[in-house]
This record gives C-alpha cells, structure tokens and sequence, in this order.
C-alpha cells in the first residue's frame, strides 16, 4: 500500500511540475501579475467612453493598441508623423465597430518638435473637452556597438525615447490634476531593465524612461495619476528597419526575418490593455527566453550577470 501511495505522489508531483513549466515557461507571454489580470481582472471593456491619446500610433505596437482600444469603445487621439498611414489607421479603428468618425483624431507631429506639444495637447482637449490616457509609445531602436557611437547620435536617441515623452507629459499633466487624475502609459522594453548589447544609446533611453516614470508615480500617485511602464521584448514591427546607428542620420534599414522570435503586435496591444484597465504599475510582455531572463535580472543579478 505505501508503495502505491509513493507511486501515486511521484505521478501527481512529475504531473504538477510538467504542468508548471508549461504555464510558467513555455505558454506565458506576460509577468504573472499581468497574466493574473488578464485572467481575472478587469476587462478592458471598462475603459469604453475614456479618451486615449497614443503617440507612434502609425505603425506596429502603437497601431495595434489603437485597433484593441478602439474594439472597446476609447475615443482616440492618434500622433505620428505620416499623415497618410495614420488616415489609414482611422479608417481600421472605425471598422473595428464602436467609433464614430468624431471619436477618432488625428494629431501629427514629430514629437521630438517640443514647441509643438501643447498645440497639440490644446487640439486633442479641444475635440474631446477631456482626455484620460496618455500613451507615450514613439520611440526608435539602434543597433551599434558602445564604442562606434557618437554623443550626437545619443542625443538624438534621448531627445525621441526620453524627452519628447517627459515633455508631453509635463503638458498633460495639470489637465490631469485639475480633473482629479488620469493615466499615463509609457512604452518602456525589456531594455528598461537590463543591458542589451548592441544598443547602448537605446538601452540607457529605455532607463531613463523608468527612473522619469517611477518619480511621476511616486509624486502624483496620490493626486490621481496613474503610471504604467510597459516592457515589451521583441516584437513584430517597423523598429528595426527605423533604428538608429552610431552614426548620426544613418538608419540600419534591414527588415525583421518571419522566422525571427517576436510577439505579435495585436498581442502586444491586448497586454498593453489589460495594464491599463487594471492599472498595473509595471509589466513585462515577452515571449521566452526573454521573459525568464528579465525575472532573473530581477530577482537574481548575480547570476544573470554571470
Ligand atoms: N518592437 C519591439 O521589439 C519593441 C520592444 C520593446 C519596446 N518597443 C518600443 O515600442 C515603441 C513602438 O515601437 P514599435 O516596435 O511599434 O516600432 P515602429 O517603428 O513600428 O513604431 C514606432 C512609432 O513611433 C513613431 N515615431 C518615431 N519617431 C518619431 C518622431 N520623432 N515623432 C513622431 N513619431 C515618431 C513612428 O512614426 C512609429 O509610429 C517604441 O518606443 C519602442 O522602443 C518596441
């Protein structure tokens, strides 16, 4: 009988442990916390009616959320720089059901342009009289090695990933606070929270990012302001062909493979959602390995480091 019983343990435990690995590593794209919401939080449905202004909406990860958001009734405000590829993704949000034509807006400017950014904030509150959300998600890549990367091309990388956004958001900000609060989103990486070799203007931006955002948090948390620091890993988009070099006004210009290991963009944009609605401080949203390696950056430096 104890020898069945032993047999029975052995079984179940070896069951548990395959099961855990699957959902714990293969199947998980997101932090626990997030896939928790996902799961039993709040749905994103509940956002319906708020208003969203997302940067960098033309393309990839901006354009998904745009489409996810827009499923759910947000009303949008929709930044990037080409004016035909953003007349483009209107024209998806609107058949994505719930929209109007009145509820979608479209802002272009080049963000890295701050003399333009309360014009722009003025034309979003003007057409919509409020707005709730604000997701700072333009942003470009590099690939180059440390050395071969001039201070200018540094300066550049900063003045698109960090500045731009701590400007907006500085503009926002008392729209915020005198309406009792809102939500600022703020596309970070996984490059947010450790070194990525080849990218070293990139990967510092992506820190700054997290320091600026953490403050914003820590000071007006208590006033009604809400910060989300997403961190996505690699994922299918326009960010590789766009980055920049070393070299100031070089692009590296090579298209991602099909066979490359990414996420998609739309399920990208459903993480980013589920964040917002159940107002999540920080997530991370990652296929494997990537993901593992950021809970060990996290949890276990030494080691990662090693
Ligand atoms: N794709 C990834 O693997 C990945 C991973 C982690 C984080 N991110 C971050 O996600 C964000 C979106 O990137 P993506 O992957 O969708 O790439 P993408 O190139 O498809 O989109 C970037 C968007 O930012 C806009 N943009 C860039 N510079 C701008 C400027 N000066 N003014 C106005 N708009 C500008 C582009 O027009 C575009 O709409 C970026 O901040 C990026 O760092 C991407």
């Amino acid at each position: 009988m104890d020898a069945v019983l032993m047999w029975f343990i052995c079984v179940c435990t070896l069951l548990f442990a395959v099961f855990s690995f699957r959902w714990f590593y293969v199947d998980a794209d997101g932090d626990l916390t997030l896939l928790w919401a996902e799961r039993y939080g709040r749905s994103p449905a509940e956002l319906r009616g708020k208003v969203a202004w997302i940067t960098g909406a033309s393309s990839g990860i901006g354009e998904a959320l745009a489409y996810e958001l827009a499923k759910y009734g947000v009303k949008l405000a929709l930044s990037g720089t080409k004016v035909d590829r953003l007349e483009a993704v209107k024209t998806e949000c609107l058949a994505q059901g719930p929209l109007k034509d009145d509820d979608v807006l479209l802002v272009p400017f080049d963000i890295t342009d701050f003399s333009k950014h309360s014009e722009c904030f003025e034309k979003v509150v003007g057409h919509f009289k409020k707005l709730d959300i604000l997701v700072n998600n333009a942003g470009r890549s590099q690939r180059a090695r440390f050395d071969e990367i001039t201070t200018e091309v540094d300066y550049q990388l900063f003045g698109t990933n960090v500045f731009s956004h701590v400007s907006l958001t500085r503009v926002v900000l008392p729209h915020f606070l005198s309406n009792g609060g809102g939500h600022v989103m703020v596309n970070s990486s996984i490059a947010g929270k450790y070194g990525l070799p080849n990218s070293a203007s990139y990967t510092g931006s992506k820190h700054a990012i997290q320091g600026y955002f953490e403050c914003l948090r820590t000071e007006f948390e208590a006033k009604g302001v809400n910060v989300t620091v997403a961190c996505p890993g690699p994922v299918f988009s326009n960010v590789i062909e766009r980055c920049f070099t070393g070299t100031p006004g070089e692009v590296f210009g090579e298209k991602q493979k099909e066979t490359d290991k990414r996420m998609s963009t739309s399920r990208c944009a459903q993480l980013m959602a589920v964040a917002l609605a159940n107002n999540l401080d920080e997530v991370w949203i990652s296929l494997q390995p990537s993901l593992s390696i950021c809970y060990l950056s996290q949890y276990m430096p030494t080691v990662f480091r090693r």
